[in-house]
């Protein structure tokens, strides 16, 4: 299932549009934040879908009956874009344990290029809520070789993708390769790839914008 936010009109949006802006986005410490800002919502509205339990709390008053979440998270990011947007998740789901996960277009010729994972540092998944995040969903292939990675380490009740921006290509490819209860959160889905398979109108590199050039 396909959640798209820049189907709603909400302040989210306004956050969306500074993360693609190419003046903004010389302000890195303000593409951090939005990106990280876009992950608490999205990640907020995702909460909806988790499972509850009424708990006893006591206040200085009296004992309050209240809904509180029971899914055990791991929310898992691919490095480096997706650093600030795990951060924003990790605000709101501050209980929940961390995966990370190093994943780079390794070009072999011309636009011809593989993903490569070097370093993966996560929890069990069994049985847990998988949350993977990440700002660019292009090919979608960083997002599918990262899930493979991560089930050495168990297999997750249920998945769910958190995007920024994500091209029609990414959304078809994950969801021919992950289960099909995947849910996949998205801040908007763009036109197209470029032959380099970067997005258009996309917001560029969100790793180079975030971080700064690599060499
Ligand atoms: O869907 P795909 O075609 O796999 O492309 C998307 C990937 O590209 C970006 O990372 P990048 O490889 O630029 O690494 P970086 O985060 O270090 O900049 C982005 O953060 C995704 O991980
Ligand atoms: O458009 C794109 C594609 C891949 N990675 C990015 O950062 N942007
Ligand atoms: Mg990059």
């Amino acid at each position: 299932m396909i959640h798209d936010l820049s189907k709603t009109h909400s302040i989210f949006n306004n956050f969306m549009a500074e993360i693609r802006d190419v003046e903004i986005q010389k302000d890195s410490m303000r593409f951090r934040r939005n990106l990280e800002r876009t992950a608490e919502i999205l990640g907020y509205e995702l909460s909806k879908k988790l499972n509850y339990s009424k708990k006893s709390v006591t206040t200085p008053l009296g004992i309050a009956q209240v809904d509180t979440l029971d899914t055990e998270l791991v929310l898992a990011t691919i490095l480096r874009a997706g650093l600030p947007m795990h951060q924003g998740l990790l605000n709101i789901f501050d209980k929940a344990d961390s995966a990370f996960v190093s994943a780079y277009r390794k070009h072999k010729s011309g636009e011809e290029f593989e993903i490569r994972v070097e370093y993966l540092a996560a929890p069990s998944i069994d049985k847990k809520d998988l949350i993977i995040s990440d700002p660019m969903l292009a090919t979608g292939s960083s997002m599918v070789t990262v899930y493979k990675e991560l089930l050495k380490n168990g297999n997750p009740r249920k998945t769910h993708i958190i995007a920024g921006i994500a091209a029609p290509e990414a959304i078809e490819y994950v969801q021919k390769h992950l289960p099909p209860t995947t849910e996949i959160w998205v801040g908007a889905i763009d036109d197209e790839l470029t032959a380099h398979s970067y997005i258009v109108p996309g917001c560029g590199d969100a790793g180079d914008i975030a971080f700064g050039d690599k060499l």
